[in-house]
């Protein structure tokens, strides 16, 4: 008997520009994910990445082109909606400089991504009435679950600030999964991480998209990172997607080795 699978498409970005006044971002970007696919972008310093991650999730407009994300079948054009609008659709992120409320404590900066998705009853919370201290107790004890899964869990009462620079970005990761995502998309998870923390993060990531069934684009400078996990690439140059396909593939295009030249070339 044979097996047929059907993958679906994710998110489809058409001809995506981007403009900062005379400069051009990044322009006529077009990419697709289909759903559980693990994707990379990588591309030089100031290729557009995060200009590109930007305009996904709502921080800037699109100048032109379009976004749109399909979820259980209805399809949602993400282009110009606001950040909060784009994360209830299904998109997660975390940001390459880590932005977190450094004077809560772990716990609290996780449980606040969570609160976004539970709907309260006004007069139950005014009055702290069951379903108010229910919803409570369930936000912590989520919260506490995925602290855990990302290696926090003996950290929650400390404050976020105290945490090394590797620990809060485990941190990041765990609120952007508190939002419950179908798209998360990590900036940079592994930038200021020793080999040894970017192995564990590696095998981290594996493992969410394993147990969430997330799917996944990731911007990573770390090659080995990148050709280890990623099924598919896209390279952004100048703000152009000069080259898509698996690691080999990318590793072998001459387009992508110029692009790189006088950076770390992406042969690790
Ligand atoms: N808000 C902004 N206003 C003006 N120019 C911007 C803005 N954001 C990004 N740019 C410019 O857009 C270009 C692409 O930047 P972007 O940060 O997207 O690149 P990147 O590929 O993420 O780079 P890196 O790998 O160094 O983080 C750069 O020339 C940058 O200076």
């Amino acid at each position: 008997m044979s097996e047929t699978t059907t993958t679906s498409r994710l998110l489809e970005v058409n001809k995506l520009t981007r403009n900062f006044g005379g400069l051009t971002a990044v322009f006529e970007a077009s990419l697709h994910i289909d759903e559980g696919e693990l994707v990379g972008l990588i591309g030089p310093n100031g290729a557009g990445k995060t200009t590109l991650f930007n305009v996904l999730t709502g921080v800037y407009p699109p100048s032109a082109g379009s976004i749109d994300l399909t979820v259980d079948g209805v399809t949602t054009s993400l282009g110009g909606r606001a950040p909060y609008r784009i994360c209830a659709a299904g998109v997660g992120r975390t940001f390459q400089n880590i932005r977190l409320f450094k004077d809560l404590t772990v716990l609290e900066n996780v449980a606040i991504a969570l609160q976004q998705n539970v709907r309260y009853n006004l007069f139950a919370s005014l009055f702290h009435l069951p379903p108010y201290g229910a919803s409570e107790r369930r936000i912590r004890h989520e919260s506490q679950e995925l602290l855990d899964l990302m290696g926090l869990g003996g950290k929650s009462e400390e404050l976020a600030r105290n945490l090394s620079y590797g620990e809060q970005r485990h941190l990041e990761i765990a609120r952007a999964l508190a939002t419950r995502p179908k798209l998360l998309l990590l900036d940079e998870p592994a930038a200021g991480m020793n080999p040894a923390e970017t192995a564990e993060l590696t095998g981290l990531i594996a493992q969410l998209r394993r147990d969430f069934g997330l799917t996944v684009l990731l911007i990573e400078h770390d090659m080995s990172l990148v050709m280890k996990i990623c099924e598919r690439i896209y390279v952004l140059d100048h703000g152009i997607v000069i080259a898509s396909g698996t690691p080999s593939e990318i590793r072998n295009n001459p387009k992508v080795i110029e692009a790189y030249l006088g950076e770390e070339a992406p042969n690790a």
